[in-house]
């Protein structure tokens, strides 16, 4: 059957995963009734679309995630995918916000244009348009099946411009697109562009047109693995739905379409879809929520064993997961050469000289021009490192933007408004150094290593050993245990022993020992001793 004006539509309902709604004659589809005949939803798609609204979304069940704890308590790896949501419920949230992306499932043959202001306060420090343009093929290169056709550097006064390019570089552009039908998309190289600008250029183009916000986007949605990046990410998709929707209805106001009250219910259009985004909205966060006060909970949790924790944070690609692997020996970890191959907070239980367990938690890699929003969205996992006693910024030193690449990492822990003595004690790595000649140290603060070849490992734990013991207020003292009490047995449970040194016809030793002043005040508590 068809809708009652006799077209077909479906668009809205591909673009927005809300209740189809026909955009002719504003009515809702009643699914299965009447079918469309063109319709950018595949058959999958609709299918989707139905399971989503015929449930019942977020119904949050606690179970307990023993598994995490026994981790932390061994020392060992902890991946903290939180089991308090069911599969499915998350699978609903991320798979409805599926259909909506703009990139869907398919492969591209991208044409990369990389627009270059040459001058002006928009002119980008530090970098010039060859790297950045170098970075925007990689990006475009982590995605499996999608390949780079074409590239090309276009200068630019006003990158703001809804064509980005002015008259004439615009033209050199269309016609060079135009040039190459193989292409499929073409991925303009700025943070990100208004729903406007990417309908104009779409037209004029006749592909899609992406920007670093969709690619990025769409790269961590391959890498997803956990709930809560499958939940972060959705997040980060309601501020590109809700200015593609109020694009959308601009477009249907000039037909006289989107202000009209859909029949009966009320509300119109606009506000139909708004008040479904915000409901998405709402139960992503409630999720998202949950999520938090569960990692809160670990926090305590490992706070009160008093591991310290260490975040090793760094730019993508730089050698982080490396870094922990060989730090921890944890042969589970799997670097790649891939942006933003860590999507998911993992922590690994290491040791440092003084056999003291400290966990390092590996984290999501930093981007430059990557709209705040979408690092917002993962500010629940991020929240971790405000609360660790340590960061290892990792750098990847052999990389020609290194400086660049260090300036961004710092501005983001400075907007996520980490700890001021938590960024004065960072510690810096200059990873790599296999990859340059003649390393010669430019940084006399920073230790270089290289983590795949295992090399600066021992003077890095030293460093972090005393930033550790700094930071968390530790002592390193020597005590006289009495051996034939639980003495020494409570000290390795409790502290961290170093040496233990048997006099052997007192029936004594003397411990030298890294002890927390909680733990000490416990220990004379118990043992009494002056
Ligand atoms: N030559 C060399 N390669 C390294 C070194 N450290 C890491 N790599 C390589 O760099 C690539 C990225 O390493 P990862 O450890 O996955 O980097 P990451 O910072 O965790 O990356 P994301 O999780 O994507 O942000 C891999 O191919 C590693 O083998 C090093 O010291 N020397
Ligand atoms: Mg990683």
């Amino acid at each position: 059957m068809l809708p009652p004006c006799l077209k077909t539509c479906f668009v809205f309902s591909a673009q927005f995963g809300t209740s189809p709604v026909c955009t002719c004659c504003c009515s809702y589809a009643r699914l299965g009734h009447w079918t469309p005949v063109v319709s950018s939803l595949s058959s999958t798609g609709l299918l989707n679309l139905n399971r989503t609204f015929s449930s019942t979304v977020c119904k949050l069940k606690r179970k307990k995630h023993s598994a995490e704890e026994e981790g932390v308590q061994g020392g060992a790896d902890v991946h903290e995918d939180f089991d308090i949501l069911e599969d499915s419920e998350v699978e609903e949230l991320f798979q409805q916000q599926h259909i909506l992306t703009k990139v869907g499932s398919e492969d591209h043959r991208v044409l990369v244009v990389h627009p270059d202001v040459k001058w002006g306060s928009k002119k980008p420090q530090l970098t010039t348009a060859e790297l950045m343009m170098a970075e925007a093929v990689g990006l475009v290169n982590t995605l499996q099946n999608w390949t780079v056709l074409d590239k090309v550097i276009l200068s630019t006064k006003a990158p703001d411009r809804r064509t980005i390019f002015g008259k004439g570089n615009f033209k050199i552009l269309t016609e060079r697109i135009k040039g190459k039908p193989q292409i499929t998309a073409v991925f303009v190289n700025v943070e990100r562009l208004s729903p406007a600008s990417e309908r104009e250029l779409e037209e004029a183009w006749g592909v899609k047109v992406l920007d670093r916000y969709s690619v990025v986007l769409h790269i961590f949605r391959c890498n997803a693995r956990t709930k809560e990046a499958k939940l972060q990410i959705s997040l980060a998709e309601i501020p590109l739905l809700r200015s593609r929707l109020k694009d959308e209805v601009a477009k249907l106001d000039q037909q006289g379409g989107g202000s009209r009250y859909i029949m009966g219910s009320g509300e119109t259009f606009m506000e139909v879809q708004q008040r479904l985004l915000k409901e998405r909205e709402l139960k992503i966060r409630s999720a998202l929520e949950k999520l938090r006060k569960k990692r809160q909970l670990l926090r305590s949790q490992r706070k009160s064993r008093e591991f310290p924790v260490v975040s090793v944070m760094g730019y993508t690609n730089c050698g982080k997961t490396t870094l922990i692997k060989a730090l921890t020996g944890d042969v589970k970890l799997q670097p790649r050469d891939q942006l933003f191959a860590t999507l998911d907070v993992t922590v690994h239980g290491g040791q440092l000289p003084s056999r003291m367990t400290v966990l390092y938690v590996d984290t999501i890699g930093f981007l430059s021009q990557l709209p705040h929003q979408l690092i917002d969205s993962f500010s629940a996992t991020l929240e971790d490192v405000a609360h660790s006693d340590l960061i290892v910024h990792v750098r990847d030193i052999s990389h020609p933007e290194t400086l660049n690449q260090k300036v961004n990492v710092l501005n983001v822990l400075k907007n996520l408004q980490i700890p001021e003595c938590l960024m004065n004690s960072i510690v810096e790595v200059h990873n790599k150094i296999d990859l340059v000649d003649n390393y010669e140290q430019s940084e006399p603060d920073a230790v270089p290593v290289s983590a795949l070849k295992e090399q600066g490992l021992e003077e890095l734990k030293q460093r972090i050993e005393a930033a550790i013991v700094k930071s968390t207020g530790k002592h390193i003292l020597t005590v006289k245990v009495e051996l034939s009490s639980a003495q020494l047995s409570w000290l390795y449970k409790e502290a961290t022993v170093q040496e233990v040194d048997v006099v052997a016809d007192e029936g004594t030793a003397l411990v030298k020992v890294i002890i927390s002043n909680a733990a000490y005040g416990r220990y004379r508590k118990l043992f009494q001793t002056n």
